[in-house]
C-alpha cells in the first residue's frame, strides 16, 4: 500500500499544497514549526478518520478559514483509490472515489501505522495509555473491535449510572442482572481480541527489540486483567466473570462503579524480566515503545496481506546510530514518512536509493524528492 499524491487546501499551515511522495522512505525535513507533523497528521486523518492530536476537527482548518480539504491518491493491492476529507465548521465528511462514505467505510482503504513522541507514554505512564494503544491498534485492522469497544463503553456507562441510582432507589436492583449479562458478553469478546493480539504482539515486539538493542535485551508483554489470573483460565472466563460480579455487587453499589472488566485492563511491559515502567532507562523505554509500534508492520501484513504506510514523527531524536540504522532497515518493505530537523544521511555519505527528501521551508514544501 502506498500514497502517490497528497493535496492539502486550507489545512493547518498549508494554503494549497501538492505533495508527490515516492515509494520507499520519504524524509520530511525542516526546521521546527514548519509543518512536518502537520503532514503526518493529514495522512493519519485520511487513514483513520480522526486526528491523533486534535480532538476538535475545526482546529485543522487554516486560521481564518472555516473549511479545509484534503485529497490523497492511494494504491492498495494494485488498485488506485481517491480518498478525500473535507470539513466545514468542524463537521467532517469523507469521500472514496468521489462518493460520500461514512467514516468507518473508509477504514482499511489506506492503512497507516503512526509513531509519535507521545507514544513513549505507553511505556512510561498509567494503564489508560496502554489500553488506548491496544484499542487503537486492534481497531486499525479489525474494524469490528471498534464496535465491540463502543458497545462495551455504552453498557459500562449505563451500568455505572444504574449502580449509583440503586444506592438511592434499592428496588432498581432487579434490573442489574440484565446489564451484568450484557457487560459480560461484550467484555469477554473484548478480552478475547486483546489476548489474541497480545500473543502475536509479544512475539513480534521482542524480535524487534532484540534488533534495536544489539541482541542485549528481551522485551516481554503480559496481559493484566482482573478476572483471570493466567491464560490457563481462559476457558472459564465467563464463569469467573460472573462470580466476580456477584461477589462485588455490594461494593459496586456503594462505589457506584463497575470494578471488574476490561476497562481496567493493563499490559505489563518487561525488559530483561524487569518492569520497564519502573526500572527502564529513557533509552530502553524509547526503544520498547518503538518496538511496540513497529511490530504493527508485520501484524498488519498478516491480517491484511499488505504492508501499511508508516508515519514516524520525530523518532530519531535521542537514538544512537545503530538504532537509527536498525529502524531504517525494518522499513524496507514499506512506504514510510519520517520527520526530522536534520538530514539522516551524514555529510559525505551516499544517500541510499530508497530514500527521498521532502524539504519544508517557510511552511511550504520546497524541494520534492531531491536525491
Ligand atoms: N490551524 C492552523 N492554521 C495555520 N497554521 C497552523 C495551524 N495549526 C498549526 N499551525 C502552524 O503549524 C506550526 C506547527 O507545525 P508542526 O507541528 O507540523 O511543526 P513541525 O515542523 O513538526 O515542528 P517541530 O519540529 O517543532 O515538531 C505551528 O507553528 C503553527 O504556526
Amino acid at each position: 500500500m502506498f500514497i502517490e499524491e497528497l493535496k492539502l487546501i486550507h489545512y493547518r499551515n498549508y494554503e494549497n499544497e501538492l505533495i508527490i511522495p515516492k515509494r520507499g522512505i520519504n524524509i520530511i525535513m525542516g526546521e521546527n514549526a514548519q509543518g512536518k507533523t502537520n503532514l503526518i497528521e493529514a495522512m493519519f486523518f485520511l487513514s483513520r478518520g480522526y486526528s491523533h492530536r486534535a480532538s476538535n476537527v475545526a482546529e485543522l482548518a487554516q486560521w481564518d478559514h472555516d473549511d479545509f480539504f484534503m485529497n490523497a491518491r492511494v494504491v492498495s493491492k494494485e488498485v488506485k483509490h481517491t480518498l478525500s476529507a473535507k470539513s466545514h465548521q468542524g463537521k467532517r465528511q469523507f469521500l472514496l472515489d468521489g462518493k460520500i462514505k461514512k467514516r468507518d467505510k473508509i477504514n482499511g482503504i489506506f492503512n497507516t501505522i503512526l509513531f509519535e513522541p507521545d507514544d513513549l507514554k505507553i511505556v512510561k505512564e498509567g494503564p489508560d495509555k496502554r489500553r488506548r494503544f491496544l484499542n487503537q491498534e486492534i481497531s486499525g485492522f479489525r474494524p469490528e473491535y471498534h464496535y465491540i469497544l463502543r458497545d462495551y463503553e455504552k453498557i459500562l456507562n449505563q451500568r455505572n449510572s444504574l449502580l449509583k441510582n440503586i444506592h438511592y432507589q434499592p428496588s432498581l436492583i432487579t434490573t442489574l442482572d440484565v446489564w451484568d449479562e450484557q457487560l459480560m458478553q461484550t467484555g469477554v469478546r473484548l478480552m478475547n481480541h486483546r489476548i489474541h493480539y497480545l500473543h502475536r504482539l509479544n512475539r513480534e515486539a521482542n524480535n524487534l527489540h532484540q534488533v534495536l538493542s544489539h541482541g542485549k535485551e528481551t522485551l516481554s508483554l503480559s496481559y493484566l486483567n482482573n478476572i483471570i489470573d493466567s491464560l490457563e483460565e481462559l476457558s472459564e472466563i465467563k464463569n469467573l466473570y460472573k462470580k466476580k460480579l456477584a461477589a462485588s455487587r455490594e461494593e459496586e453499589i456503594s462505589r457506584g462503579a463497575t470494578i471488574f472488566g476490561p476497562h481496567v485492563d493493563d499490559m505489563l511491559i518487561q525488559i530483561n524480566g524487569k518492569d520497564a515502567r519502573r526500572f527502564g532507562s529513557q533509552g530502553q523505554q524509547r526503544s520498547a515503545a518503538i518496538s511496540l509500534k513497529l511490530s504493527q508492520i508485520e501484524i498488519y501484513y498478516d491480517n491484511t496481506g499488505e504492508y501499511p504506510v508508516i508515519l514516524l514523527d520525530d523518532i530519531f531524536s535521542e537514538l544512537d546510530e545503530h538504532r537509527r540504522k536498525s529502524i531504517l532497515s525494518l522499513l524496507n518493505k514499506t512506504q514510510a514518512f519520517i520527520t526530522c530537523t536534520e538530514d539522516i544521511v551524514n555529510e559525505g555519505d551516499v544517500r541510499p536509493e530508497n530514500q527521498h527528501i521532502i524539504e519544508i521551508v517557510k511552511g511550504q514544501v520546497r524541494k520534492i524528492n531531491k536525491l
